[in-house]
C-alpha cells in the first residue's frame, strides 16, 4: 500500500511498574483503515492518548506527514490535520447541530473562542460547517438540537466536526460503542468511504465491525503490539489467536 501519513516511533508509556505502552511503532496509510485491537487494558486509550497529545510518552515519537509533531499540543495536532472522536461524546447537546459544526470550523480558523457569537453569522464558518455536515448526510438537521439526534447521527456529527478541520488522518476511539445492529451498519458503511479523505486509525471492540472494516490490525496485549496485518493474517495467527481471539477465532 501507499506511504505513511502517520507514524509512531518506539512509543512507550509506564505508570509506576506498569508499562502501558511498550515500544510501539506502527503506521496509517493513505486510503486505509487501521485497527488497534486488544483486550481490556491492553493500552489502546493509553496509545491514542499519546497519538493525539493528551499524553505525553515518555520516550519516542508521533509523526504527522513526516512532521514530528510529539511536542505539540492536542490542539496543535489538530491544526496539523489530526481529526479526532472521542470515546464520550464532545458535543454541546443543548446547541444545534449547526452550532456545533460551526464550532469546529471556527477552531479551523484560529480564531479565539469569544468571538462565537459573530462565528454563527460567518458566512464562510456557515458554509465549512454545512459542507461537512452534507457529507455525513446530516444536512437535514441542522437546525435540530444535538440532543434530539440518535446515537448514530451523533457519531456522525462528531465525524462532522473532524472534518472542518479538514484532518489528514482520523484517530477514532470505539465509534461503534452505542450503537445498536443497525447503526453500526450504517457506519462502517460511511466509515469505509470516509477513509479514502483520510486515513483511519480505529480503536474498537466491536470485532464483527473491525473484521468488516480493516485493511490491517494491530494487536496490542500487555502495551505491546504483538502482531500487524491483514484481518486474514490476524486471524490465522497463532499468538493472537492465543493471547486475545480465544474461542471466537
Ligand atoms: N493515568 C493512569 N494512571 C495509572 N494507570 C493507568 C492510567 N491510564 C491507564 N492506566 C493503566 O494502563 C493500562 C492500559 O490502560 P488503557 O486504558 O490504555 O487500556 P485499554 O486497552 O484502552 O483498555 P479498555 O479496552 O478497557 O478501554 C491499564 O492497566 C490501566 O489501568
Amino acid at each position: 500500500m501507499s506511504e505513511a501519513v502517520l507514524s509512531t516511533y518506539g512509543l512507550s508509556k509506564s505508570f509506576g511498574a506498569l508499562k502501558a505502552s511498550e515500544d510501539i511503532s506502527l503506521d496509517l496509510r493513505a486510503g486505509e483503515i487501521h485497527a488497534i485491537i486488544g483486550p481490556n487494558g491492553a493500552g489502546k486509550s493509553t496509545l491514542i492518548a499519546q497519538i493525539c497529545g493528551t499524553l505525553e510518552p515518555d520516550v519516542g515519537r508521533v509523526e504527522l506527514m513526516g512532521r514530528d509533531v510529539t511536542g505539540l499540543s492536542a490542539r496543535a495536532r489538530a491544526k496539523a490535520g489530526l481529526g479526532r472522536t472521542f470515546q464520550i461524546s464532545a458535543l454541546a447537546m443543548e446547541d444545534t447541530v449547526l452550532q456545533n459544526a460551526v464550532l469546529g470550523a471556527l477552531g479551523a480558523s484560529g480564531r479565539p473562542w469569544r468571538f462565537w457569537t459573530p462565528a454563527l453569522k460567518d458566512k464562510s464558518l456557515v458554509a465549512r460547517a454545512d459542507a461537512a455536515l452534507e457529507r455525513v448526510g446530516l444536512e437535514d438537521f441542522r437546525n435540530m438540537r444535538t440532543a434530539e439526534l440518535s446515537h448514530g447521527q451523533r457519531r456522525q456529527l462528531e465525524v462532522a466536526v473532524a472534518l472542518t478541520l479538514s484532518p489528514k488522518a482520523f484517530l477514532m476511539d470505539e465509534p461503534m460503542a452505542g450503537l445498536g445492529m443497525e447503526g453500526s451498519q450504517r457506519l462502517t458503511g460511511f466509515l469505509s468511504e470516509l477513509k479514502q479523505e483520510a486515513p483511519i486509525l480505529l480503536v474498537e471492540h466491536d470485532m464483527d465491525a473491525v473484521f468488516a472494516l480493516a485493511d490491517r490490525i494491530s494487536v496490542l496485549v500487555y502495551g505491546r503490539v504483538i502482531a500487524t496485518g491483514t484481518v486474514d493474517d490476524i486471524r490465522a495467527n497463532r499468538e493472537v489467536r492465543e493471547a486475545y481471539l480465544g474461542e471466537e477465532s
